[in-house]
């Protein structure tokens, strides 16, 4: 018996490089391809709509639910996809000894000298897992349910566990290693620079350099590579940014590795959000393809935290305090007006998890507007109405709006930045014209004042928990170039530290999904009903 055999397929946008994942579709299912797994999943459903999701085993073989081995057969081909790449699988490779020690406080080993035993326990060992859903799900219908078959069965899904091998597949004193920013800016990027740097010296590798701006670093021959070092590095943390710049756009996959190869790298580590992850694997797939020994590990950067499968990517944690100062600038100012309507937009192209977490956390928010929920503003249940009463019970009002939100209710410019990433129209300048122009027509006055700290939220330091999260993902991404593993990425998932093929992380951007409790806690928070 089939179950999701009728399912049309989409293939994902991901690898085009325009990112114009089809969040406007009327119909509210969508469906991606990810790599051999199909997911369908409604994304645009209001709050009175359950929100099925269910999953698919192949796009050309659906899963036969009546034979008693489908799970078995579910979770190997599970473990297949989750497979990490690693350098043995092309090149005959034989590791050596770590030279990570784990309790290197005392003078340094002398060359040849073999490590002491008492340093040798404490390893993560290549087999060792994490569990990546935790949820046992009752029924399709429960609270954010992912369900693979009807019966929402439990079943394990395993991903690997990151942390230090035994066993390395690098000399690390003829090892060059790479690192380089791409994208936006976010919060913690170097915190991530100053771990991997710190990490790599700790293995003994002496050199290390820093690709400036981005990608746009391998094939712009008017920008030389930074040399790192721990005492470089030392004090970066403490400013925002990114110490090697960042950039968006540019540079076909050939070149860049005709860079990394003409530079000697061994190891290059890249840290960015979807786009750069997409270049990542196409560096990695190069690489293969020209039997290059090289390394390429990526670390997560958005604080839009639109990955897939992480509980959190770093820096989001820092952008939502800082949207917390607009947020309660928007609340004062609304608060001491007569009729004070504050409204705030905050960053989040494709996912409105800054905007739902910073409502959240504010409790200050009456309206959180977020790109995954369809809304009207006119009409018996649009915003403006909803406004209308608040301002008559209250007094006042305070909205938060995501940048990607409503931009059905836009005129669409077709424009896109040298990433390919479609510019979007300001929802937030819209909004504030509406409301006006709505209080006006019904003769009731109002005074709107509209905050966008856009930059504000990203260009600062990482807070201490980002900072923590950055120092261990630094850490991680350095222990699996040495594992020996390529075309990786590193991530939390349910609080474990694991390593991800990057396919797996980049099919669509991270939803917010308006069927999990925590979309739900939002709307309990704001009191908002839905505006459709
Ligand atoms: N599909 C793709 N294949 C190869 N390279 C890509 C692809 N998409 C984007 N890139 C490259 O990756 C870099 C970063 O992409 P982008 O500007 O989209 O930022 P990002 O990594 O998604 O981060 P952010 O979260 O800030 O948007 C750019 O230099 C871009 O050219
Ligand atoms: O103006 P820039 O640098 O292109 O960055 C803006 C984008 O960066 C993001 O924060 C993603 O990092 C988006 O939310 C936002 O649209
Ligand atoms: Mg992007």
């Amino acid at each position: 018996m089939a179950l999701v055999s009728s399912t049309p397929n989409v293939t994902s946008k991901i690898n085009s490089g325009q990112h114009g994942w089809d969040l406007k579709g009327n119909t509210p299912a969508s469906l991606f391809s990810l790599n051999n797994v199909s997911i369908w999943k409604s994304r645009r459903s209001n709050t009175k709509q359950r929100c099925l999701v269910i999953r698919a085993v192949s796009e050309n073989r659906d899963i036969d639910f009546t034979d008693p081995n489908w799970i078995k057969q579910y979770q190997d081909e599970f473990g297949e996809r989750f497979n990490l790449p690693h350098l043995r699988d092309v090149f005959d490779m034989k590791p050596i000894p770590t030279t990570f020690s784990l309790k290197n406080r005392g003078p340094k080993l002398v060359d040849g000298a073999s490590m002491p035993e008492e340093r040798k326990n404490g390893y993560v060992n290549e087999d060792d897992r994490a569990l990546l859903k935790v949820i046992k799900y009752s029924s399709p219908t429960s609270a954010g349910a992912e369900c693979i078959d009807p019966n929402c069965s439990w079943i394990e899904q395993w991903v690997h566990r990151a942390g230090p091998r035994d066993k390395i597949y690098f000399q690390p004193d003829s090892v060059k290693a790479g690192i380089v920013t791409c994208g936006g800016l976010c919060p913690g990027l170097n915190d991530v620079i100053r771990q991997i740097v710190v990490t790599l010296e700790i293995y003994g590798v002496k050199n290390i350099v820093g690709i400036p701006y981005g990608y746009r670093g391998f094939f712009d021959n008017g920008l030389q590579e930074m040399p790192l070092s721990r005492e470089v590095v030392q004090n970066i943390n403490l400013a925002g940014g990114s110490l090697l710049g960042v950039s968006r756009g540019g540079g076909s996959t050939s070149d860049i590795v005709d860079s990394i190869q003409a530079r000697r790298i061994d190891m290059i580590f890249i840290l960015g959000g979807n786009g750069t992850h997409a270049g990542a694997n196409a560096i990695h797939k190069e690489c293969r393809k020209r039997k290059l020994k090289v390394s390429v590990v990526c670390v997560p950067k958005t604080i839009d935290n639109d990955i897939l499968l992480m509980d959190k990517t770093f820096g989001f944690d820092t952008a939502v305090e800082e949207a917390q100062r607009a947020i309660n600038s928007a609340y004062i100012e609304a608060r001491s007006a007569y009729h004070g309507v504050g409204l705030v937009k905050l960053m989040g192209r494709s996912s409105g998890f800054i905007a739902m977490h910073a409502s959240l956390s504010s409790g200050q928010i009456d309206i959180c507007l977020i790109p995954e929920v369809s809304f009207s503003l006119e009409g018996p249940y649009g915003v403006l109405r909803h406004l209308e009463h608040l301002i008559q019970t209250k007094g006042s009002a305070v909205v938060c709006v995501a940048e990607g939100a409503g931009q059905d209710l836009l005129q669409k410019s077709g424009a896109t930045d040298a990433s390919g990433n479609v510019v979007l129209g300001d929802i937030g300048v819209h909004i504030q014209q509406q409301i006006k122009k709505h209080f006006k027509g019904v003769d009731v006055p109002v005074d709107v004042k509209y905050i966008d700290p856009t930059y504000m939220i990203r260009a600062c330091r990482a807070n201490a928990s980002d900072a923590i999260l950055c120092t261990v993902l630094g850490q991680n991404a350095v222990h699996g170039a040495f594992a020996g593993y390529s075309g990786i990425t590193v991530g939390i998932c349910n609080t474990h530290y694991v390593y991800l093929p990057i396919p797996e992380v980049i099919t669509s951007p991270r939803f917010v999904d308006p069927n999990s409790r925590m979309w739900h806690r939002c709307l309990t928070s704001t009191g908002q009903p839905d505006f459709l």
